[in-house]
């Protein structure tokens, strides 16, 4: 299965599995796992269960940051950042066809031979957030890095239906958005991918 052009969905750690339902309730075709501060077997269980989900309704499975995980429930991929295992070392032992993402957070990064060895790259945070305690990089230096890459490109962080106009035209192949999506109902997210789209 390929990578999702437009909306990729993150799960919320408080309600993996429902936040997961209401992702694929959606529409979404691509679902990141993502939980910081879960022990290992509680993660390992809900990431079974969102790989049955994704299964049936065809969607991608992509699971932050543990490649361990990934592996053992089948997900499609595994999304990593800076400080973890470098995808040059992750390629070497993932199976023909696995999806790795890395996240960027400058032009040089986005330049590093490690992209060579990605299927896509995060690019964020675009916007202040409350979801995460990260560096805002602003819509100017999120243009740069996509139309620098060599791999699909996904802006994250703080994007919402009241700010999407603002860097739908930067190139992206797709964007996250984690809070505006689930905290909102099913009408706001269509108007979101409306503008993402227009
Ligand atoms: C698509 C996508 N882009 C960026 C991130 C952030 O990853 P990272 O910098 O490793 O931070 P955590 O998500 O692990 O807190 C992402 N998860 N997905
Ligand atoms: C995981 C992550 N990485 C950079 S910002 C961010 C959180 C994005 O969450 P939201 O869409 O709620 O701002
Ligand atoms: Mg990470």
């Amino acid at each position: 299965m390929d990578l999702s052009k437009g909306f990729y969905g993150i799960t919320m750690e408080n309600d993996s599995i429902g936040t997961c339902k209401k992702l694929i309730d959606f529409g979404a075709k691509a679902i990141q796992y993502r939980a910081k501060n879960l022990p290992s077997k509680q993660m390992l269980y809900e990431s079974l269960e969102i790989r049955e989900l994704t299964k049936k309704a065809n969607v991608l499975m992509i699971v932050n940051d543990r490649l361990d995980l990934a592996l053992v429930v089948g997900a499609d991929g595994v999304h990593v950042g800076q400080d973890d295992i470098p995808p040059s070392y992750l390629r070497k032992i993932v199976p023909k066809g696995f999806i790795i993402g890395l996240s960027t957070h400058s032009l040089d990064q986005v330049l590093s031979s490690e992209v060579d060895f990605v299927d896509y790259i995060g690019v964020g945070a675009v916007f202040k957030t409350s979801t995460k305690d990260a560096v805002v990089i602003g819509p100017d230096l999120a243009q740069q890095m996509v139309k620098s890459s060599k791999k699909p490109a996904y802006l994250i962080g703080g994007i919402k239906l009241s700010n999407i106009d603002s860097i739908k035209g930067i190139g992206a192949y797709g964007f996250t958005s984690i809070t505006d999506v689930l905290y909102n109902d099913y009408g706001h997210f269509l108007e979101m991918l409306n503008k993402w789209n227009s």
